[in-house]
């Protein structure tokens, strides 16, 4: 086990909370609840298909905004959020699997039992196939996994419409049409945006009647944590030398959004290796680290659109660099 030292807390900025229990939400683990409106639907979808479909550059049309790929933990089985299309009647939340392929090795097998785990909970799942390639072995086995979910909703995706002949659209249509019967067919491109529009109005179509999943200014809540966390790394390595900038790793523990009051708490500890590096990080009399908390705190506000009480606590563990268990817990 890698030793952590506690000793050091301090919290940074923002309304004093003192020692009042926080009454809000988890952004990261609780829905928002609410009556649903009539007809609002929301959900998963995750996309799948070969490597290079546009799985991802769809992904990012939907959503409506370029999603910086930061949210990827291939050694965790964590569900990855890779957006969230907001609309009047619903929400469509895009979840990341890493690829489903033919098992060469156990790994590989054992890579595709992580995906079907993931795959098993999804609302939809958009099988993407490229109109301009032909469907080809790689493709029929991953329509052959599709079996494996009943409960899906299984949505046909032609990607690159853009660049394929009227003929080669149509011959993929007729040969996605043998494949399944799908709950719908969509031709598309990502590129030029052509019927994104119609994507997103059949995904919500297919999702079940629930409240609203997350709130409206949430695009993906993966990438906030690391984008926080980022800001914060920032600003503690600002003018620290050496080997120190190597040893700082960051993050956020939690994130609680107050309902009682127009205020994101957020949580977050900062690694060193070793205790003189600690004194550097927090400075005399804790002077540095509320200099740190004050910097990232005015990039994280406009993150999150709220106000931000910042805990910042500075920890050492040990040669965490060389220790799986804390890379894995700082998501690499
Ligand atoms: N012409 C055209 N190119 C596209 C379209 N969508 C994606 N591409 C291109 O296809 C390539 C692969 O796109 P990605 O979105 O990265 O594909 P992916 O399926 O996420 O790839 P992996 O992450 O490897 O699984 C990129 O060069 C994209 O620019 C499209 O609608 N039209």
């Amino acid at each position: 086990m890698t030793p952590i030292d506690d000793t050091f807390s301090e919290p940074v900025g923002g309304t004093p909370v003192g020692q009042e229990p926080a009454t809000g939400t988890s952004k990261k683990r609780k829905p928002r609840g609410g009556t649903p409106a009539p007809a609002y639907r929301a959900g998963f979808v995750s996309f799948i298909g070969r490597p290079n479909v546009g799985k991802s550059t769809l992904t990012n049309a939907l959503v409506g905004e370029k999603i910086a790929i930061t949210s990827d933990k291939p050694q965790t089985t964590r569900r990855a959020i890779r957006g969230i299309v907001h609309r009047g009647d619903g929400q469509i939340i895009v979840v990341d699997t890493p690829g489903i392929h033919r098992p060469r090795t156990l790994l590989g097998e054992r890579l595709n039992a992580l995906v079907k785990s993931t795959l098993g909970d999804v609302d939809v799942i958009g099988f993407c196939v490229p109109a301009n390639e032909k469907i080809g072995p790689g493709d029929r086995f991953i329509n052959e996994q599709l079996d494996l979910f009943p409960r899906a909703k299984k949505v046909a995706i032609l990607t690159k419409m853009d660049v394929a002949t009227r003929t080669e659209a149509i011959d993929q249509l007729a040969e996605l049409g043998m494949l399944r019967d799908w709950d719908t067919v969509i031709p598309l491109s990502a590129l030029t945006g052509e019927q994104v529009d119609v994507l997103s109005s059949e995904l919500v179509k297919l999702m079940p009647v629930s409240a609203q999943l997350y709130p409206d200014e949430a695009v993906t809540d993966e990438m906030d944590d690391d984008r926080i966390a980022e800001y914060i790394r920032e600003a503690a390595l600002d003018g620290v030398r050496d080997e120190l900038p190597h040893s700082i790793a960051v993050s956020v523990e939690d994130t609680i959004v107050r309902e009682d009051k127009p205020l994101v708490e957020i949580y977050a500890n900062i690694y060193v290796e070793r205790d003189s590096q600690k004194g550097i990080i927090i400075g005399h009399r804790g002077e540095r680290l509320r200099e740190v908390g004050r910097v990232a705190r005015a990039q994280i506000e406009p993150l999150v659109g709220s106000k931000v009480f910042l805990s910042l606590q500075v920890k050492v563990a040990k040669d965490w660099q060389r220790d799986p268990k804390m890379l894995g817990r700082l998501g690499f």
